[in-house]
């Protein structure tokens, strides 16, 4: 039986960034047993193929596969001939480079010829001239062949090659991007199947090659139904590689360490999915708290920010320089330290977000499915008394703690915290409830990486990506629901240098919590209560308002109440969304106001571009690299 949690793990080296060495490195560093050394890596390395053969090996690892071979069966002659030619050719170096498996893909050329029968003679043939170099060739069906552009047909050349040096080769982005059937699958016998390739792509109107070669992506971060191609390979008792193929333009310009890292942290969340041995993803029940890093003056100055908020200093740490601040269910953390982690990550990124607080259904076993993730764990020495709060590596370096309702975890203020006497005077009602929504900006190579994260880590649900038009260019927008509706995190991302997602990331040294928004019960009372307390909002244009009016048909005197506060508004079915923006706070992050009104789940994607210019025509212009202003 095949085993996805025992198969030998590889990936091709066309799926990362990096000359061969870097590349090679990289893919060792992550743990991986193998790799496919494709021919352009090996053409442009400056070495023989005896130097990359030690190097893989001095690395601890094997060649899995050599390839792509192209355009070899059903040739007429004299190109059948040549084809012979180049094969010989590549099992010499094959021999120095120490692998045993050759990949042919279909033929996609105009010159070949059909026929089931003609292409099995000639791998019949090859696998003669294979056999002299005590190699196999492995055939896969390109979704765009020629002839040849399914696996079933590619089987049954293979079958029909009826030699044993010819074996099949599938690729789940060919098998799953044509919609061929995967029941057949498992009717082949495993010791026919030389290779498997993995790779996932996002669902895309447009020519499959096009597909193919800009947009795989790893298994779990796109749309393909890989876990269930899984499935039918394990049924034919397949025990080779499984190896990451992912031909996209974001991999070949991002971290090699980092892709390499999402590589395995793929592998062995679709090999649970095949068949779990992994705690099962955590639910998120809710924020417990977010924890803000900052020196003393502008704690002071947020501290004033939520306090106009409703919120209230309700505690204490009870041997750090953290103090807490609450209202509804919402906890915020202000952490004036002066050594530790959120000193350091205030000193790298400047005041923001160092740390989220998850409550989810069980800690350890969270734990267990992060490293079993190879996820990060972060430890930090605790006062006597206090509780060990578990924590992982989060995005931009933050971290991500875990509380729970039940035992210990579950004590965190009552342990860890003394409470801080409320103000005289009759207490104002919570006008805030709970935190809605996290939204993290980091560089967009770096989304489909945390989108595995997080997915793969937590019971999350992906709801489909969005374009949003800042002035300065696209942001691409990622939510991530629990579908409890116990925490939902927006992932945003930009390839333009100028939009505010961009700016925050490189003016920041990375990336981070951008906003915050805290649902409402009653929008209106909350922005009115705030206002009294001194707090003004983001300006909204007046076009705006008029706007909405044509679109929603809403009464004339409920748009002058949503003008007179601010708030920006949309409507989905019978479902309503209000929402409202605080200024940015020390140019570095703001607060969103929500109230959902009949199970609205979106987040107002209409009207982000709306906010987006209205920040831009209050964040401070773009200023010169000092470099630059300094030439
Ligand atoms: O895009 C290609 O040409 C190509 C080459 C080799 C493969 O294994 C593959 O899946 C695609
Ligand atoms: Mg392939």
């Amino acid at each position: 039986m095949t085993n996805p949690a025992t198969n030998p793990t590889s990936i091709a080296t066309v799926s990362l960034s990096g000359d061969l060495a870097e590349k090679l490195q990289a893919i060792a560093a992550a743990g991986f047993d193998a790799v496919e050394v494709f021919e352009n890596d090996f053409l442009t390395f400056d070495g023989g193929p005896r130097e990359v053969g030690r190097m893989v090996a001095d690395l601890g690892m094997r060649i899995s596969a050599f390839q792509p071979f192209r355009d070899f069966e059903g040739m007429p002659e004299p190109l059948r001939a040549r084809g012979f030619a180049r094969a010989e050719r590549k099992f010499a170096i094959m021999n120095e480079l120490g692998t045993d498996l050759m990949l042919i893909c279909s033929n996609v050329s105009p010159q070949a010829l059909g026929g089931i029968d003609r292409a099995a003679a000639d791998f019949h043939e090859l696998g003669e001239l294979a056999g002299r170099f005590g190699v196999r060739v492995g055939y896969e069906a390109l979704a765009w062949g020629r002839h040849v552009n399914d696996y079933r047909d590619a089987w049954e050349i293979v079958r029909r090659a009826d030699h044993e040096r010819i074996g099949l080769i599938l690729d789940s982005f060919h098998t799953l991007a044509r919609q061929s059937p995967l029941s057949p699958i498992a009717s082949i016998p495993g010791d026919r199947i030389f290779l498997v390739q993995l790779a996932d792509a996002p669902k895309l109107d447009m020519d499959v090659l096009s597909w193919s070669r800009h947009f795989r992506c790893f298994p779990g971060q796109g749309d393909l139904a890989v876990a269930e191609f899984m499935r039918a390979v394990a049924q034919t008792g397949y025990a080779g590689p499984l190896s990451h193929e992912i031909f996209n333009d974001q991999f070949r310009a991002g971290s090699a360490r980092r892709l390499a890292t999402d590589g395995i942290r793929s592998l062995i969340a679709l090999a649970d999915q095949a068949e779990p041995h992994l705690p099962a993803r955590a639910t998120v029940l809710d924020v417990e708290f977010i924890e803000f890093a900052l020196d003393e003056d502008t704690a002071a100055d947020l501290a004033r920010l939520l306090a106009a908020l409703g919120f209230r200093h309700t505690g204490q740490h009870v041997s750090k320089a953290v103090a807490r601040w609450s209202q509804g269910g919402i906890n915020l953390l202000l952490n004036t330290e002066t050594d530790g982690f959120a000193q350091s990550h205030a000193i790298m990124h400047g005041p923001g977000a160092c740390a989220i607080c998850l409550r989810v259904d069980d800690v350890d076993q969270a734990m267990t499915r992060a490293l079993g993730l190879k996820i990060q764990s972060f430890e930090q020495a605790v006062g006597p008394g206090e509780l060990h709060i578990p924590a992982i590596r989060g995005v931009g370096g933050s971290l991500i703690y875990f509380t729970q309702p039940s035992g210990e975890l579950g004590q965190i203020w009552e342990r860890d915290f003394a409470a801080v006497a409320p103000a005289a005077g009759a207490p104002s009602p919570a006008r805030l409830a709970r935190v809605d929504h996290i939204s993290q900006s980091m560089d967009y190579e770096e989304m489909l990486s945390w989108l595995l994260f997080y997915t793969s880590l937590f019971a999350l649900e992906r709801i489909p990506q969005l374009a949003i038009a800042d002035p300065a260019g696209l942001v691409e927008s990622r939510p991530l629901v629990s579908p409890e509706g116990g925490v939902r995190f927006v992932l945003n991302g930009s390839q333009a240098t100028r939009t505010l997602s961009s700016r925050f990331v490189s003016e920041h040294f990375g990336s981070g919590v951008q906003h915050i928004a805290f649902s409402a019960p009653d929008i209106f009372a909350a922005v009115q209560a705030m206002r009294e307390a001194g707090l003004s909002f983001l300006a909204i244009p007046e076009n705006y308002y008029d706007d909405l009016e044509a679109r929603h048909g809403l009464d004339p005197a409920f748009i002058d109440r949503l003008r007179d506060h601010h708030i920006l508004y949309d409507r989905d079915g019978e479902a309503e969304f209000l929402q409202v923006y605080t200024h940015v706070f020390a140019q570095r992050f703001f607060f969103e106001i929500v109230e959902r009104r009949g199970g609205y789940a979106g987040f107002g994607a209409v009207n982000a571009p709306v906010r987006l210019a209205a920040q831009a025509r209050e964040a401070r212009p773009v200023t010169m690299p000092r470099s630059l202003r300094e030439l």
